[in-house]
């Protein structure tokens, strides 16, 4: 998914966010709400910082030689993410595994990427298959798995009001995909407690 083409300013971005409050029929100076539109524009652009963020800065060099062919799972990762439809929170965990072939990645970096797919305006399936894009492309791993978990604030908050349902979506690379026994030590790992 590519960065907006133009960005704002926190202070041009607000005054959108004082005509939305004009439009909900609201008074935007009434002292509640006289920094709301500022606060907010600032909260958007923090939630949707992962458009500005390079794979390469983030990894900071943090790409380890090792021998070990075993996989490395990163479970229960907190998501924080907003729905492209909505612009609503959708919110759960990530589960990040890989096969390492000479290479491993320093353990933050896996939670970072993570955060770089989701803090941007997203729909479950492509943040998915973009987190588990990039941790190939930066571990040139043999395979990798990533689940996500989340729950949709579109759908709990409005619209069909479902309270308990939960979104799971998967991307099998490599050999997760090829060898039924590697995908489901995964499975069998991130079901355990
Ligand atoms: N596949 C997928 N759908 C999503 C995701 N987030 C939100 N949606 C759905 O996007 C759809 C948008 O449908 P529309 O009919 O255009 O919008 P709507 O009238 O607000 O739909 P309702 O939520 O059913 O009221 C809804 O079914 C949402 O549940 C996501 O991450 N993946
Ligand atoms: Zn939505």
């Amino acid at each position: 998914m590519k960065a907006p083409l133009k960005l704002m300013s926190a202070e041009a971005l607000a005054d959108h966010y004082r005509k939305m409050l004009v439009g909900l029929g609201e008074d935007p100076e009434r002292e509640g709400l006289k920094g709301t539109p500022l606060r907010a524009a600032k909260a958007m652009q923090y939630l949707t910082r992962g458009y500005h963020e390079s794979l390469e800065e983030l990894v900071n060099g943090a790409l380890f030689a090792s021998s070990s062919d075993e996989m490395v799972l990163v479970k229960d990762i907190e998501l924080y993410s907003l729905c492209e439809h909505h612009l609503l929170p959708i919110i759960g965990k990530c589960h990040v595994a890989y096969l390492p072939d000479g290479k491993v990645l320093g353990l933050s970096k896996v939670a970072r990427i993570v955060d770089m797919f989701a803090r941007r305006l997203q729909i479950q399936e492509s943040m998915t298959r973009e987190i588990a894009q990039a941790i190939m492309d930066v571990t040139g791993a043999k395979g990798v798995a990533v689940v996500a978990e989340a729950r949709h604030m579109c759908m709990m908050m409005r619209g069909v009001e479902k309270q308990n349902s939960t979104m799971v979506t998967s991307v099998m690379l490599g050999t997760f995909r090829e060898d039924a026994r590697t995908r489901s030590e995964f499975m069998d790992l991130i079901r355990r407690g």
